[in-house]
């Protein structure tokens, strides 16, 4: 599942003696795009294509996802790079692995985890309606995923109403959060961090979507307790990091943020924070991963931590309509969110920044982070 596929680059990706093994590329490619896609798949007997609908006008299947079926299980990979050369090249990308689920033994249960990903992930997929992803729902249904420890939080484009409004966008981490969150007292006042490559029309203040409805859903805690916001920081390159960046002004390639939006939303820059990576030598690789964050004040600790492909815009996390009973979302867009409780810790701690059992992920960036100058 991708965004921008070069086909017989991610051919030559695969060890020679794998290289034919079949391969189904889901796009959401129209139109030239489309017929240059298919023109690459027929040179090649062992690919197929499978175009995700997409019926709202400015949405994209942004999804960055592979499934690799084994004779021994099924992985599940959710990432943020194009399947692209310049994309694996000189970028600082996100890649979360899932453990190898072994097949279901027979008469198991239905081999799901505490966090619903098996449910979540076949709910997702199933959105796609398209016949050629059948084979791919029933390799999952007959895997257990129950060591699976992230929850997934994904977009489907479409008007969610009723029994979907939670199920996808900013409200489903929101749901997530209230269910399986932090307690509001263990993290008030704890700052939200928005870490992206593209930004979308946010609205004249940041009080017209970005605090009103972002802000409300990632500072959601256990319980009802409703709290006063917490202070959300915004990450991304400013044009010094990206012409001293190792691609120089081309990154911006991989950066869109339109003039005429940024035009209409001179606050954004007053808010925003540079790109810093001098914890895992990254500064000069451009950000094309996006993260967010929920972070104690002195930036030690995180209350959770989401690797998502989607950029801060209401197209990828959705936009409240009809007084907030119905979620309007345009693009396809994947991503896990970490809690520290299936970790079997209540807190991730920043310092111990190199991946093991209570601490899942690396923090791809500074923190605390640095403002824009003037
Ligand atoms: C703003 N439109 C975008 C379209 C595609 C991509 C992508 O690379 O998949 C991105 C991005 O992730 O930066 C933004």
């Amino acid at each position: 599942f991708n965004f921008k596929i070069d086909i017989p680059w991610l051919v030559a990706q695969y060890p020679v003696h794998h290289r034919t093994k079949p391969l189904l590329v889901v796009h959401g490619s129209t139109r030239q795009e489309k017929a240059n896609l298919e023109r690459e798949a027929r040179l090649f007997t062992h690919v197929d294509l499978c175009q995700a609908k997409l019926e709202m006008i400015y949405g994209t299947h942004h999804t960055k996802m592979m499934i690799l079926s084994y004779v021994n299980g099924v992985r599940v990979i959710i990432h943020t790079a194009n399947l692209i050369h310049s994309d694996w090249h000189q970028k600082t990308q996100g890649v979360w692995m899932s453990p190898l689920f072994p097949p279901l033994a027979p008469q198991s249960r239905n081999g799901d985890s505490p966090t619903n990903f098996k449910r979540d992930l076949l709910q997702y997929i199933n959105a796609y309606k398209s016949q050629s992803l059948n084979e791919w729902i029933s390799i999952i249904k007959r895997h257990d995923f129950s060591t699976a420890k992230v929850f997934l939080i994904a977009s489907v484009p479409g008007r969610h109403s009723g029994a979907s409004l939670n199920e996808f966008g900013h409200l489903k981490l929101k749901k997530v959060l209230r269910q399986f969150g932090p307690s509001s007292d263990a993290c008030k006042q704890w700052p939200v961090l928005a870490q992206f490559s593209s930004i979308g029309s946010l609205g004249p203040t940041p009080e017209s979507w970005l605090s009103s409805e972002l802000l409300t859903s990632f500072s959601a805690t256990r319980g009802s307790g409703s709290q006063s916001k917490p202070r959300l920081h915004l990450m991304y390159p400013c044009r010094h990091d990206v012409r001293l960046s190792l691609e120089g002004y081309g990154a911006g390639g991989s950066l869109p943020y339109s003039i005429n939006t940024a035009k209409k939303q001179p606050w954004f820059r007053t808010i925003c924070n540079r790109w810093r990576s001098e914890c895992n030598g990254r500064t000069k690789a451009c950000p094309h991963i996006k993260t967010y964050l929920r972070a104690s004040p002195d930036w030690h600790n995180l209350a959770w931590f989401t690797l998502t492909s989607a950029n801060l815009s209401k197209a990828a996390w959705g936009m409240l309509e009809k007084q907030g009973s119905q979620l309007m979302v345009r693009s396809y867009e994947l991503g896990v969110l970490f809690l520290p409780q299936p970790f079997g810790t209540d807190v991730f701690q920043v310092a111990s920044n190199s991946p093991d059992a209570s601490h899942p992920f690396m923090v791809p960036y500074d923190l605390p982070p640095l403002p824009y100058e003037s």
